[in-house]
């Protein structure tokens, strides 16, 4: 079997078309969906995600602003620009960007959202809802995971999935959106033993390890759908999956590539979750 695969890149692009429709007519009802991205230090990679949703709202009509916060700044001095960002009625959406340097208690910053305006889901409250399947903003990672599955009428009822990574953003809340789907979940992590004979029990495998190539084909059962989530950039300079491609590809139904796979769908979701904030406050 050869995978067909899940272009993340090419779905992202469909749905940003139909999102600046929704966005031009909540604009006709003066609805002006609006997206704050808080920007601490100066990490090459975030600094480029940051630059992809300013650019993914623009395309969709999307009000955004950049805050953009020196990496020495106080963790006092963050709460502040928060706080002030929770109070700003304009702002419906607001996306403080991860990792945050090691001396911001990263849980002490989402805990400072308000849970209105979390787009990114990260909040405990919010968190709290997805767990007992109440209506919430997803996190963007598995939200866009799931909206590539649908997408292509992947049946999650009854299916076997092995998640592997169990972080905050990912792999917990992957595990939580499937189960509510009814599909029998197993977590996997670094300590997990015979990882290849759980992973190779899936129906739909998502890896999320950050580790190039962890898994390969050997990993993968016969007719699975594999989810790459990791980035990891090669000494050549290109960027590359947890998984291996090319002998997954020969084994799965449909795998997503890296790039252009699951990375640009995190993006999309979010601009998905502000619309979702700005109609929520609109009804207040
Ligand atoms: N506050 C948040 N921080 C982080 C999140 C998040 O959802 N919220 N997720 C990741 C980073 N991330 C978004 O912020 C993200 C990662 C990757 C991509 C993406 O489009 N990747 C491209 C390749 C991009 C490249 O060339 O480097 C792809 O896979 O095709 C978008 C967003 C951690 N932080």
């Amino acid at each position: 079997m050869t995978a067909e695969i899940l272009n993340g890149k090419e779905l992202s692009d469909q749905l940003k078309i139909e999102m600046k429709q929704e966005v031009e007519a909540l604009k006709q009802e003066d609805i002006h969906p609006h997206l704050t991205v808080i920007l601490v230090g100066d990490n090459p990679a975030s600094k480029s995600y940051v630059r992809g949703k300013e650019k993914a709202c623009e395309i969709t009509g999307i009000a955004s602003d950049l805050i953009e916060l020196p990496e020495s700044v106080s963790e006092q001095e963050l709460l502040l620009v928060i706080e002030r960002q929770n109070n700003a009625k304009e702002v419906h959406g607001i996306l403080v960007q991860l990792p945050l340097p090691d001396h911001i208690d990263e849980q002490k910053v989402i805990h400072a959202i308000s849970p209105l305006k979390d787009v990114d889901g990260f909040h405990p409250i919010n968190i709290g809802k997805l767990v007992n399947g109440e209506e919430t903003f997803l996190p963007c990672t598995p939200f866009g995971i799931l909206t590539m599955l649908e997408s292509k009428n992947i049946e999650i009822e009854g299916k076997r999935a092995v998640i592997i990574g169990r972080s905050n953003i990912v792999g917990k809340p992957m595990g939580l959106l499937l189960l509510e789907r009814n599909a029998t979940v197993t977590y996997c992590h670094s300590r997990t033993k015979n990882l290849r004979e759980i992973a190779s029990e899936a129906d739909i495998l998502v890896v999320a390890m950050g580790r190039e190539h962890a898994v390969d084909g050997s990993y993968v059962k016969e007719g699975a759908v594999v989810i790459d989530v990791g980035i990891n950039r090669m000494d050549n300079g290109k960027l590359t999956g947890d998984v291996e491609f090319e002998s997954a590809k020969e084994k799965a139904s449909y795998i997503t590539p890296v790039p252009r796979g699951v990375g640009p769908m995190t993006i999309t979701m979010l601009l998905k979750n502000t619309i979702k904030a700005a109609k929520g406050l609109s009804e207040k």
